[in-house]
């Protein structure tokens, strides 16, 4: 039976200098520091925009894992953060053997965690931490991380509902009065993840997909019509070799669906899987694997209502974003969808935001009535955060589009690919001393 999942917790980060990436998601892409947990070798910052929560934790120059070579048995062991080892482990999550920063767990709320880990069990799920409790003075929390089929990416399942703090036991809350926030608050506003893609070696989609269909009952929904159910959505043209198959999970905690900014028609999580196809030259998704070490967490997509005000003050504090191809805002018809859906090109070519609008069956099918309908969403994409050309993030406004848009993916494709050919050279022209602030507007 698959697990019942409440919500999405959080997302966390394992990366070599907490500090940095904690600077950088704090000035630059406007999170605010929340709670903090602090030990003699390990550093745990939660930053958070909307409900979208990160946690930053400090990979430690260590080779083992928490359980590495200590075989447990499924029971049940309680701690208090007191008690835990500092020197060997991370709350709530593992350490991360990979080299390189990599975004490895994507958090769930369960409301049991002994019955979902027991569930999870005895359908084969690999654990790398049993159920176990954390407690404070404001209660406790019981998780239990199970490992995903993808790459290094691992679950942590955590049950809060005997818990009354603002986060969870063992990390401090950082004061609302002297939080560390930046300015932006108003006109940067993310509200919730919107989806996770996953970047896979080929061939390994059905495996991917299986696995969370039948663990935690996430449905297949098409990206596009025209998607064959066994060979997802293909995009294999102008030197463009990409399968995406996508995924969603529907149950909502009633929270959720009570915060005025989300969509009832929202899901509580999509998962995106992108392949790509054989025969490619250099491409976005094997540079991911290679540099990443393996599969991974390519990028995640944060919901905005305002992706122009957003983009604009995240700009401005010196996020990076992909420029689109020069010719996608003068390819035929592309000005007046622009126009039909009420923005002004110019504006969205300043961003590099990227529009492409959802044309429905009946329009596309009748060419005498077809006339654009009002659903649309728009794109634009961060430039890697790491050190590493591995992980990035989206900002996503959607016009009533729940997919995502052919010619945006084409266009990410395409920017993606002149950053990788001409990145050798901007890489050195950053350490010569040039900027190029302004390549990433247009
Ligand atoms: O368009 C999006 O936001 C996606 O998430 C789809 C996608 C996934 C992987 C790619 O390398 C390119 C596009
Ligand atoms: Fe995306």
């Amino acid at each position: 039976m698959a697990a019942y999942l409440s919500r999405l917790h959080h997302i966390a980060l394992h990366v070599g200098n907490v500090d940095k990436t904690t600077f950088d998601l704090l000035t630059k892409f406007k999170f605010n520091l929340f709670a903090v947990r602090r030990t003699r070798e390990s550093r745990q910052y939660a930053l958070r925009k909307g409900s979208a929560v990160f946690v930053v934790n400090e990979r430690l120059n260590r080779t083992f894992t928490l359980n590495e070579g200590a075989a447990w048995s499924p029971r049940h062991s309680s701690v208090t953060p007191q008690t835990l080892n500092d020197d060997s482990r991370f709350l709530y999550g593992v350490q991360d053997n990979s080299c390189v920063d990599t975004a490895c767990n994507v958090c769930f709320e369960v409301e049991d965690v002994e019955s979902v880990f027991n569930s999870l069990y005895k359908q084969g799920c690999d654990f790398l931490v049993p159920p176990t409790s954390v407690v404070d003075d404001n209660g406790r929390v019981t998780y239990s991380v199970v490992k995903s089929i993808v790459g290094n990416v691992c679950h942590t399942l955590v049950d809060r509902t005997k818990y009354k703090g603002e986060f969870l036991p063992g990390f401090q809350d950082v004061n609302v009065d002297s939080a560390v926030s930046t300015d932006g608050e108003s006109s940067c506003s993310v509200c919730h993840f919107d989806h996770i893609t996953y970047a896979c070696p080929r061939k390994s989609t059905p495996e991917v997909m299986r696995w969370y269909e039948k663990n935690f009952g996430f449905k297949r929904f098409f990206i596009d019509r025209n998607e064959d159910v066994n060979e997802g959505y293909v995009i294999d043209q102008d030197g463009i070799g990409l399968r995406l198959t996508a995924m969603e999970y529907w149950k909502c905690s009633e929270l959720e669906v009570s915060l005025p900014f989300k969509n009832k028609r929202d899901p509580d999580c999509k998962f995106v899987v992108a392949e790509s196809l054989p025969y490619q030259g250099s491409n976005q998704v094997d540079s991911f694997l290679e540099q990443h070490g393996g599969a991974g967490i390519q990028h995640v997509g944060l919901y905005t209502p305002d992706i122009v005000s957003s983009v604009d003050t995240l700009a401005e504090a010196g996020v990076q974003f992909f420029s689109p191809p020069p010719t996608y805002y003068t390819q035929v018809g592309k000005l007046q969808e622009i126009e039909d859906a009420g923005h002004d090109p110019r504006l969205l070519s300043q961003h590099g935001i990227l529009l492409d609008s959802d044309v429905r069956q009946n329009d596309s099918d009748n060419h005498l009535t077809a006339s654009r309908n009002k659903r649309y969403l728009l794109q634009v994409f961060t430039r890697p955060i790491f050190t590493e050309d591995t992980f990035f993030l989206e900002l996503i406004e959607r016009r009533g589009a729940m997919g995502f848009g052919e010619g945006n993916i084409r266009a990410l494709w395409r920017s993606v690919q002149a950053y990788m050919e001409g990145g050798d050279r901007e890489r050195q022209a950053l350490v010569s001393g040039a900027t190029t602030a302004d390549s990433s507007r247009h």
